[in-house]
Formats: structure tokens, sequence, C-alpha cells
């Protein structure tokens, strides 16, 4: 793994879709959208679902949202019928035409969300549960992280659960679920099956997609400065996104 500050930019897409058939995986947080304060306060542009439509399109449905959101939570910002998509860490993966791909997801079970909502009262931590997760924010209180960290381990060796970081947040999900997996399942599948993948994210989770891709002859496109990282190019930020993917 390199530094992410030295990684030249990506290739001009129009030049990679030129070459062969591409797949775009794209992550939401910090790529799609700026980091905001809470997770319901982020701005979405209006135009981003119809954008990403659109590229979808000219990528002929190789195109697909990995997040670590709840799928509907991520339909509730952006609206996307139509493309395929990955929520909660890849845990659960739906195709554009509605399908779920791979193993049914699983919930946490309801005496881990239990022992959540007691924990973050008492640590004064926000809790965002999921579908198939649950995530203690800490970006208002940077110096509970280690208090975080830690009270999520003790849930997840409890009730056999997996913990990630990323940025102001530690999340709970079960074992196995990550965006390496969602990557492999639609990779699997008409029609990304035989692409070139890459797969465009800033957070460490995002590291298991760009590792997917490197694995089927792909890359990860970093987005700003974290290390380390397994990408191949980095963006500096949020609109160099929308203006590298012409969205
Ligand atoms: O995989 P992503 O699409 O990047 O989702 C990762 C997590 O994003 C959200 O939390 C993060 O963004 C919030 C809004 O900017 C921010 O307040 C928080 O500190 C970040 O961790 C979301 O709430 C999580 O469920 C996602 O897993």
């Amino acid at each position: 793994m390199d530094g992410a500050s030295d990684l030249p930019p990506p290739p001009p897409l129009a030049r990679l879709m030129d070459e062969c058939p591409l797949a775009l995986f794209l992550d939401f947080d910090g790529t799609l959208v700026e980091i905001a304060a809470t997770p319901g306060g982020i701005a979405v542009p209006r135009r981003l679902a119809d954008s990403l439509q659109m590229l979808g399109q000219r990528l002929d449905g190789r195109l697909a949202l990995v997040t670590g959101r709840s799928l509907e939570d991520l339909a509730g910002h952006c609206p996307v019928d139509g493309l395929a998509c990955a929520g909660s860490h890849g845990a659960a993966r739906r195709a554009a035409d509605g399908r779920e791909l791979g193993e049914a997801a699983r919930t946490l079970p309801q005496a881990a969300f239990d022992a959540l909502h007691r924990g973050a009262h008492e640590l004064g931590l926000a809790l965002e549960t999921k579908t198939h997760g649950a995530a203690l924010h800490f970006r208002s209180a940077p110096a509970k992280g280690e208090q975080a960290l830690a009270f999520a381990r003790e849930v997840a060796g409890d009730h056999d659960l997996a913990v990630k970081r990323g940025k102001g947040v530690v999340e709970l999900t079960q074992p196995g679920a990550d965006k390496g997996g969602a990557v492999r399942e639609f990779l699997r599948h008409r029609p990304f099956a035989g692409s070139l993948p890459v797969f465009i994210g800033d957070d460490v989770t995002d590291e298991d997609g760009m590792a997917a891709c490197a694995e089927a002859g792909g890359f990860g496109i970093i987005v700003g400065d974290r290390t380390p990282t397994a990408a191949r190019y980095r963006l500096p930020d949020v609109p160099s996104v929308y203006d590298w993917l012409d969205l």
C-alpha cells in the first residue's frame, strides 16, 4: 500500500470506457456527498440521482452504489431505482431490477441493539440503527472515539459481530459483510461479469472494495488523503469526483 498523496489522478473516464467494458462501484458519504455533522445532515445535490441514472446508462448498467448506509436510508437521500446498490457495508446487495443478490442479509440480534441503545445513552453517543447493522457516531465528541470503540468491541464479542471503523464512527455488522464481498457478488452477474471494475471511495471500509477490484484486474481510486490505501489513483475531493465522472 502507498501513501495517497503521491498517487496520480486517474486517466479520463471517456478513455477507459473506450478501451474496455468498465464497471464503476461508488461509495456515497465522502465520495458523492460531503461529510456533514450528522448522517441526516448531508446536502445531496438535486441533480445527483438523475446524473447517476444517466451515467449508469452510459455504462450499460455497470454502475453500483456501495454504501455503509442501509439501502432504505440511501433511497431516502438519493432515489436511485434502476441502479444496482449495496447497503450496510455490503450486507444487502440489490441488482438494478430489484433482485436481491447473494446470501440474504442478516440483521443484528435484538439483544445487541438493546445493549447499543443503553451504551449509547450512557456514553452520550448518537446511535444509528440500520436494517443490517448499527453505527455509534462520535463526530460531535471526538474525545469519546476510544470509548466508543471499546464499547463496540465489547458488544461485538458478546454477540459474535464484526466492528468497522470509519470517519467519526464505529459500526457493528454481521461477520463477513464488507464492500469487497459486494463487489465480488456483482461481478458474478450480468451486466458486471467480465468488466474492468473500478471502486471510488474515501474511507477505510472502501479499501475492501478497492482490493476486490484489484483482484479482478481493476483498481481503486481514493478520494482525499487517507493512508494507507490499496488505490492506484487519487482524486482530491468530492467536486473532483463529480468532474471525473462528468456528473
Ligand atoms: O460507505 P459510505 O457511503 O461512505 O457510508 C459510511 C457511513 O456514512 C455515514 O456516516 C458518515 O457520514 C455522516 C454524514 O456525513 C457523518 O456525520 C459521519 O461522521 C460519517 O461516519 C452513515 O451515517 C453511516 O451509516 C455509514 O456507514
